[in-house]
Formats: structure tokens, C-alpha cells, sequence
């Protein structure tokens, strides 16, 4: 059946459509990639977001978001349909991820009263209407309310579509915030263990906004002209985030302008007034959290996910996926630092690299239509087991159950 999976990200850079053919559940699940687009996210809500996630957005504002995500979110599926030249009523469910403007999982405090959290915004409702179809969404509530971090919710996805039997294969994502999963050969769910490393393209982007007024270092060309500076990169590594054990979860509260434009002061590079001095700066800063970015994965990676490979003794895969995999100094930089792994796209192995996300959040609302858990609890620390996302039933009467989708 076809479904669509919609993904926009930490890096408010688009939204993603996966326009699927999925069938079977679980591991039996085939998943074949029909279209994948893009589609630029509009500045006006681009803007809106940031405000919902500087904590800046009225109530009012942020409902009205809300629905301004369910309608964009909604043609996005129409527009990708149309190109695609599928049928709407040909559509069996669309899997949204939201948009994400805060993600609190350990805020829980009884004095002052506040709750671990996590908002995903994108009105499923509307999608609904405008689609005419059943809509799965809110994936990461579930997991949170069971006691995880509600992410990364990936993990489940991948060990059903990438697993090996005779490849031990990490899974990187670099997005806005990077994550690894580590797929030891013929592993089982049991086996999956994931979590986020750090920043992936979220401080280089802002980076590129500060000193060379575009929104991200294309191929990875700027940073390439730059060389380490100490004093900021000193910086970068007292942030522990990366030292610290999984699960763990991280975002824009962590890793986002505010820090970044922060450690700029911190170092005396924002403050710099010489325009000639500043833009020596520039490509040394850029190289500098390219390197973070790098490293933190590359920590990841051997601290964590290279004990865990030790346990099947074949070859060890690291595999990118995300905007991130575009960023040949990124790439090179991650080459460099973990000798003796072959380090290659997605891309690279015939999967888009692009597309990975979406694609995971349409199998995994194939699997909650199905009655079907599909988050890994050793990955997000939740109790058990659970069935993630609320349904919302495609909007014309059936009588037959709201379920009645598959
Ligand atoms: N050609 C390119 N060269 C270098 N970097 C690129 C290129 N294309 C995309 N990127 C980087 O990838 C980012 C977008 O990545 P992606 O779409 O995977 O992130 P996301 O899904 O929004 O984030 P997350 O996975 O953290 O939620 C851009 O902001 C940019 O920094
Ligand atoms: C709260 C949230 O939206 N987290 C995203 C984000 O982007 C990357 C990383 O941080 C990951 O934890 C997660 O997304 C992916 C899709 C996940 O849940 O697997």
C-alpha cells in the first residue's frame, strides 16, 4: 500500500516527503522508496518556529503555528503526490513527525512544578482534511509518557531496513543534531543501541549565517579553507555532552544559536571589530565546529559503539545519512578520525541519504496502524515496549472502525 512519511527536521531547512510502497509489519516489513522531495521551508514560518523554540511564541501564536504546519505539512503531500503522479485516494495514511519546537525529556522538577516534555507541532486534524486519509502522528509522546527520552525513535526503522548478518554497521545521522545506531551483525531488537552524539550541522549553520551570510557550508567548501583554532575548539570541548553515557537525548535548547553566538563572545570572535580580522576568523571558526562535529560523533562511535561491535568480529561499517552527508570536510574529517572503519554514505550503498527519516516515520506508522510498538526501549530508556503516535482517522464515515485503514 502506499503511504507518506513527512519529516521536517532540526534544521528547518525543509520538508521531507517519502512517498512509500510498504507492506508486512515488523521485520517482515518491505519498505520500497517510490518519491522523495524537499520542499523549502518559507521564511515567515521558518521565523515562526524559531520563535517556539527560543521560548519566545505567545499561546496564541503557537496555535496558530500549529495549523500554519498542518497546512504546509498537507500540501507538501499533495504537491509530492501530484509530481508523483499518484492518486490521492491511492494514499492509505500519512506518518507525520511534526515539527519539533522543544524537547525537555529530564525537566522533570516537583518543586517548581514542571514536567518533562516533549511538542511536535503540524495539526493532524487538518492534515487529515486535506488529504482525505488517516494520519499518524505525535510519534515521541508515547515513549515519554513510558518513561524514555521520546528519542531517537530511528533505531526501530533502521534494524528493520539495514541490518546485517555479516556487517556490524553504525548508522549516522547528521541533521540538525546528529545521531548514531549501531546494528551489530545479525542483530536483534535487543541488541539496537542509539542516542544522540551532538551538534551536526546546527552550530556550522549558524556559523555560516554569522560570518558568511548563507544558510549552510555547501559541500563543505568554506571550512575546508580553515584551520583549527584552538582557543574556540578548547571551548567547544568543555561541553560534555558527548562524554556523557547513554541514553541520551539532545536539541536546539542545548546546541542551538544562543550557545553558539555565546561561545563566538566567549572567545572574543563575535566582539572582533576589525571587518579583515573577522573574516580571517571566519573559515577557522567554520573548520573548528565542522571538527566538533566530527569528533563528536567519532567520540561516539569508538567510546560507545565499537565495545558493543567487539562482540561479532566482522567488519565495522559507519554509514551517513542526513544533510550532513553533502559536507565532504565533514566526511573526510569523520574518515580521518576513525581509522580502520570503512566511513560511506547512504548514498553510497544505493539508499538516499536524504530521504532516511521520512521513509523511518512511514514504516513506523504502518506499525502503530498495526497495534505494533516501535520504539526501542534500550535506546530511549522507556519501561517497555509501546505503541507510539495518536491516530486520526481519515475524515470520511466509514462505520467500519477508525482503523479500518489496512
Ligand atoms: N549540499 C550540502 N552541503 C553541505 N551541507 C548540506 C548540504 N545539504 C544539506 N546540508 C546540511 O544539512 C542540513 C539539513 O540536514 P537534514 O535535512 O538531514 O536535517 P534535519 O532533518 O532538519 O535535522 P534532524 O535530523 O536533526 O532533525 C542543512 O541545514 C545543511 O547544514
Ligand atoms: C526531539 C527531536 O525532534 N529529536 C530529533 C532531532 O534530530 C536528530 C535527533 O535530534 C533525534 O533525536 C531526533 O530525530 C530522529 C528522527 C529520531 O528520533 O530518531
Amino acid at each position: 500500500m502506499i503511504a507518506a512519511g513527512i519529516m521536517s527536521g532540526t534544521s528547518l531547512d525543509g520538508i521531507d516527503v517519502a512517498l512509500v510502497d510498504i507492506d508486512g509489519v515488523g521485520l517482515a516489513t518491505t519498505c520500497r522508496l517510490i518519491s522523495f522531495y524537499t520542499f523549502p521551508m518559507p521564511l515567515d514560518t521558518k521565523q515562526h518556529i524559531m520563535r517556539a523554540c527560543l521560548d519566545k511564541a505567545t499561546t496564541s501564536q503557537l496555535s496558530s503555528l500549529h495549523s500554519e504546519l498542518g497546512y504546509l505539512f498537507a500540501h507538501s503531500v499533495q504537491e509530492a503526490l501530484k509530481r508523483a503522479h499518484i492518486a490521492s485516494k491511492d494514499l492509505r495514511f500519512i506518518a507525520s513527525h511534526g515539527q519539533t519546537v522543544w524537547h525537555a525529556p529530564n525537566s522533570h522538577d516537583s518543586n517548581s512544578c514542571t514536567y518533562s516534555s516533549t511538542l511536535q507541532l503540524g495539526n493532524s486534524a487538518i492534515i487529515a482534511w486535506e488529504c482525505q486519509t488517516t494520519v499518524v502522528s505525535d510519534f515521541r509522546s508515547m515513549d515519554m509518557a513510558a518513561g524514555g527520552q521520546g528519542a531517537p525513535l530511528v533505531p526501530y526503522s533502521e534494524l528493520v531496513l539495514y541490518a546485517k548478518d555479516s556487517t556490524n554497521r553504525a548508522l549516522v545521522n547528521i541533521g540538525g543534531i546528529s545521531n548514531i545506531t549501531a546494528l551489530k551483525a545479525k542483530a536483534q531488537i535487543d541488541d539496537v543501541f542509539a542516542f544522540d552524539c551532538g551538534p551536526g550541522n546546527m552550530m556550522i549553520d549558524e556559523v555560516c549565517r554569522v560570518f558568511f551570510g548563507c544558510e549552510f557550508d555547501e559541500g563543505g567548501q568554506l571550512a575546508a579553507r580553515g584551520n583549527l583554532n584552538p582557543q574556540l575548539w578548547q571551548r567547544l570541548c568543555d561541553n560534555k555532552f558527548y562524554e556523557q553515557n547513554p541514553p541520551k537525548s539532545t536539541g536546539r535548547e542545548m546546541f542551538g544559536a544562543q550557545y553558539t553566538r555565546s561561545l563566538l563572545r566567549q572567545c572574543n570572535i563575535l566582539n572582533a571589530t576589525d571587518a579583515l580580522l573577522k573574516s580571517e576568523y571566519a573559515y577557522d571558526v567554520l573548520y573548528t565546529f565542522t571538527h566538533y562535529s566530527a569528533f563528536c560523533i567519532a567520540e561516539a562511535y569508538k567510546h560507545f559503539v565499537k565495545p558493543h561491535f567487539a562482540q561479532q568480529p566482522c567488519k565495522d561499517q559507519l554509514i551517513v545519512s542526513g544533510g550532513g552527508a553533502h559536507n565532504k570536510t565533514l566526511m573526510s574529517m569523520l574518515d580521518n578520525m576513525l581509522p580502520g572503519v570503512m566511513v560511506c554514505s547512504q548514498h553510497d550503498l544505493g539508499y538516499s541519504s536524504d530521504a532516511k527519516e521520512a521513509i523511518a516515520f512511514a514504516l513506523m506508522g504502518n506499525e502503530t496502524l498495526h497495534g505494533r510498538a516501535s520504539n526501542v526501549p534500550r535506546v530511549t530508556g522507556a519501561k517497555c515496549s509501546v505503541v507510539l503516535g495518536n491516530v486520526t482517522p481519515c475524515p470520511i464515515p466509514t462505520n467500519s472502525g477508525v482503523l479500518d485503514v489496512l
